[in-house]
């Protein structure tokens, strides 16, 4: 039973939760995270301003770089127009055990395919593996250090393109400072910031959307 954080939330969501109600999974894990045990998921307030994004670009195809424990995926599949892919990669498999589970409880796993593997390995070969050229949206969501090498990555690979929104997590807790320093500076993106809290604290966060000029 649930010996680890995302296989007791997990079992909360079985318990607690409705299945096929994608926002309903969303309040349920909130309400674990608030209440239960503190989870790194976006959570309701960063989410918010994630679901604002989410329906300001109304994504095709969208790429998330970490996925969890699938919150975040669900939170972003559930506002997708029907038709739209969401591609959500993780390198740990425990965790994406647990994704798999709360996507398909969520009722979302036409929508969204969770790929286990590092993103170094996997970028490369999104555009073999799946039939997209170009991704609308990006999440970023992973580990700090991996951010600006997987943006530079995701440019070479040519999965970017004129008007692509890049989302990005953490951006002040834990922080990507160079990450930042290379959206805000380059002749490439557009960036604007967007000051939050982390999740389920009153600890100062934020988001950072950065578009691809191309
Ligand atoms: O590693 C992370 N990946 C993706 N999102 C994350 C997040 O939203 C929060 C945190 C975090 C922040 C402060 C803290 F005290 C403990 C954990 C981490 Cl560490 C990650
Ligand atoms: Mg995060």
């Amino acid at each position: 039973t649930g010996r680890t954080r995302p296989e007791r939330l997990l079992q909360y969501l079985q318990k607690n939760g409705t299945r096929g109600d994608a926002n309903n999974v969303v309040d349920t894990i909130d309400r674990f995270c608030g209440t239960v045990e503190w989870a790194m998921n976006v959570g309701g307030e960063k989410g918010k301003i994630v679901d604002k994004v989410v329906l300001e670009t109304n994504p095709g195809t969208v790429l998330e770089l970490g996925t969890y424990c699938g919150y975040s995926a669900v939170r972003m599949g559930r506002l997708l127009a029907p038709g739209s892919r969401l591609i959500t990669l993780e390198m740990n498999p425990a965790y994406a055990k647990v994704a798999k589970e709360v996507i398909a409880f969520a009722g979302l796993d036409k929508q969204v395919e969770v790929l286990v593997g590092s993103t170094t390995e996997l970028i490369p070969q999104l555009k073999k593996k799946l039939d997209i050229d170009t991704f609308d949206m990006i999440f970023l969501d992973h580990w700090k250090q991996s951010y600006l090498p997987d943006t530079k990555l995701l440019e070479e690979c040519g999965l970017l393109r004129k008007g692509t929104v890049l989302l990005a997590d953490n951006v002040i807790c834990p922080g990507t400072p160079d990450y930042l320093q290379y959206v805000r500076s380059s002749p490439k993106y557009l960036s604007q910031h967007f000051p939050s809290v982390l999740e389920y604290t009153n600890a100062p966060d934020g988001l950072e959307k950065s578009v691809y000029l191309g």
